[in-house]
């Protein structure tokens, strides 16, 4: 808030703590001297006892000025409130509505940004009523449009986060999305213009009354005392003077207050971004630890030769494999192969213009069957970044509650009871506490142990876990791991672990899903790992240093570039990069035969 300490807040706080002053004071203090008759000095200009003149009553002009700080600040807040009850909503909506109605939505508030505002208010000024009303209805519609428009590109920013995606796939309802989710993390940049706004409002209400639109007599505003005088401009200009100093000194400082509020709440912008790969740490290989044998029946999970696009590109190409119940099972592959994305597509949760084709099964029933509540306790994700999959205007407790409140039709108690029993399973220090906390005050591996509290809300019989720990440091690492496969093991569902790291997917796994390009290369037991026979899955693993890598010799890297989704050439994907390439690789897409796709494998 130092930024609140710059000249131009300095000068917008004070100036709008004069208007408010004289807001409060002036029809108290001169309402009675602005309303007084004088048959004999009307018209007059400056004198020691009118120091801005008289009307053409005879009235004090500085008086009225005066005395109109209370009506004019009361009808631009009026203005101010239709505009915020017009703009945010329909800025908001497009967030959470179908892509067409959305597509609608967000073509009506372009168009109506087109349109000229002085044009928009007189036109909305007419329809409602010449005088007050009118005009205050005129300058709340027309900027409207402004307001929604920039709503609707800070609810779009936060409708594409990590937390209301989780929301989403928890089954939240739009409604529910909208005023929980989007809306609180919005407020604020809002208020701040809604501020500004009054002045905007302030200005605009002027104009309309100059315009003769605005206030009729007996009452007046600023903008009633400008067009009253105006034609007195040249005769005396310091009748003009006065109402035109008081819209000014008013407009510029809830202007200047808004804006520099806004740019002192400016925030940094969260840590959401994909990291890095991270293949070059411990990489012990362990005996996996989970799951039974692969090949069980009835899979909890079937994907069957999903593909997503964007537009001409494809980054996720006819995938298909399958999780048996209990069983966890690891997605590795280098960034941008595709793993992230079929996550979301699992979730239903393909940000736009993503287009999903193929299915996908939960417990035998395609996903566009289920709704979202059934998918919501049915399934649980938890995402690469816990802060941001967290909201961070509500308490732990109270998002954890409202899954159950939402699916399970918990009353708020016994939903709360249950947040705090899914804390203390994930081993939070303070179950009770920690529930009335916001996630801000937990550490990195408090949230996402959050995270997967949340998950457990329903009764997930899959987890799906997208990097779960690459926001962590090493030591939380391991600890919230282990809390997964626990998870795994006590609730008997079902895991989906992606991850870079092949030694995490090896210790934690049974079964690895190597992606390339979106595509699914090889499938095999993680013990095997060392053993595969792709040759981009053998790559991977030698350019995994592990314990035993001799630290003499350079680490091994793989020559060349995963291709763009937009360029992925015929024939294999890896060709352009594989030691053991045949002519073959460079024409023939090969087909996965006994989980691996390869003209040219290695030797078991
Ligand atoms: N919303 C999107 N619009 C267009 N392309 C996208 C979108 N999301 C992902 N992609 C592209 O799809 C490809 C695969 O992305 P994805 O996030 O699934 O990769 P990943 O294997 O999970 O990578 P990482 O390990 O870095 O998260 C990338 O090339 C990416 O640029």
């Amino acid at each position: 808030m130092n930024r609140m300490r710059s000249p131009s807040a300095l000068a917008g706080l004070l100036l709008v703590l004069v208007t408010l002053v004289f807001a409060v004071i002036g029809p108290w203090l001169w309402g009675e001297e602005a309303a007084r008759f004088d048959p004999l000095h009307i018209l007059e200009g400056h004198s020691p006892e009118h120091l801005l003149g008289t009307d053409d009553g005879g009235r004090d002009l500085l008086a009225r000025t005066l005395a109109a700080t209370r009506q004019s600040v009361w009808l631009a807040v009026l203005a101010t409130l239709i505009t915020t009850a017009l703009g945010i909503p329909l800025g908001a909506l497009p967030s959470v509505l179908g892509p067409r109605t959305a597509r609608f939505a967000s073509g009506l508030i372009d168009s109506l940004v087109a349109f000229p505002v002085l044009l928009l208010a007189m036109f909305a000024a007419l329809i409602a009523g010449t005088g007050a009303r009118g005009a205050v209805v005129g300058i709340g519609v027309a900027a409207a449009p402004g307001l929604a428009r920039l709503t609707r590109t800070l609810a779009g920013t936060v409708a594409s986060s990590d937390y209301v995606a989780a929301a989403r796939v928890l089954g939240a309802s739009r409604a529910a999305v909208l005023v929980r989710h989007i809306l609180p993390n919005i407020a604020e940049p809002l208020i701040l213009t809604v501020t500004a706004n009054l002045g905007y409002a302030l200005l605009g209400l002027a104009t309309l009354s100059l315009l003769g639109l605005g206030v009729q007599p007996p009452d007046y505003d600023w903008g009633r005392l400008l067009h009253d005088t105006l034609p007195r401009v040249y005769v005396d200009p310091e009748a003009v003077a006065g109402p035109a100093l008081a819209v000014a000194v008013a407009g510029i400082g809830f202007t200047l207050l808004g804006e520099s509020l806004a740019r002192a709440a400016a925030r940094e912008p969260s840590a959401t971004s994909a990291p890095s790969a991270s293949r070059g740490e411990s990489r012990t290989e362990l005996p996996p630890e989970c799951g039974p044998l692969p090949g069980t029946p009835e899979a909890v999970l079937e994907v069957r030769d999903l593909s997503v696009s964007f537009g001409g590109a494809t980054p996720v190409r006819g995938i298909s494999f399958s999780v048996a119940p209990g069983e966890t099972v690891g997605i590795v592959g280098e960034s941008g192969s595709g793993k992230s994305l079929t996550a979301l597509a699992i979730g239903g949760l393909v940000p736009r213009p993503g287009e999903v084709s193929g299915r996908v099964l939960l417990g035998g029933r395609p996903l566009e069957e289920l709704s979202r509540r059934e998918l919501g306790t049915r399934l649980a994700m938890v995402f690469q970044d816990p802060m941001a999959a967290l909201n961070p205007a509500l308490r732990v407790g109270s998002q954890l509650a409202e899954v159950a409140t939402a699916h399970l039709g918990a009353s708020r108690g016994q939903a709360w009871r249950r947040a705090v029993d899914r804390l203390g399973r994930v081993r939070l220090p303070d179950p009770a506490g920690d529930a009335r906390r916001h996630p801000h005050e937990f550490s990195g591996g408090m949230r996402q142990r959050a995270v997967i509290a949340m998950g457990l809300m329903g009764e997930p019989e899959l987890v799906v876990a997208d990097e779960p720990t690459t926001a962590l440091d090493v030591t939380v690492q391991k600890r919230v791991l282990e809390l997964l496969a626990e998870v795994n093991e006590t609730t008997g569902a079902a895991g989906l672990l992606i991850s870079h790291d092949l030694a995490v997917v090896s210790r934690y796994c049974r079964r690895v899903l190597v992606m390339y390009a979106g595509r699914i290369v090889e499938e095999l037991p993680s013990e095997r790992l060392r053993h595969a026979r792709h040759p981009y899955t053998r790559a991977l693993v030698a350019s995994s240093p592990d314990l035993s890598t001799d630290r003499s010799l350079p680490l091994a890297t793989i020559p060349g570039l995963q291709p763009t989704p937009d360029e992925v050439p015929g024939g294999c994907a890896f060709a352009p990069r594989c030691g053991r390439v045949l002519e073959r690789c460079r024409t023939d897409r090969p087909e996965p035969e006994d989980g691996l796709a390869c003209w040219n494998p290695e030797d078991a």
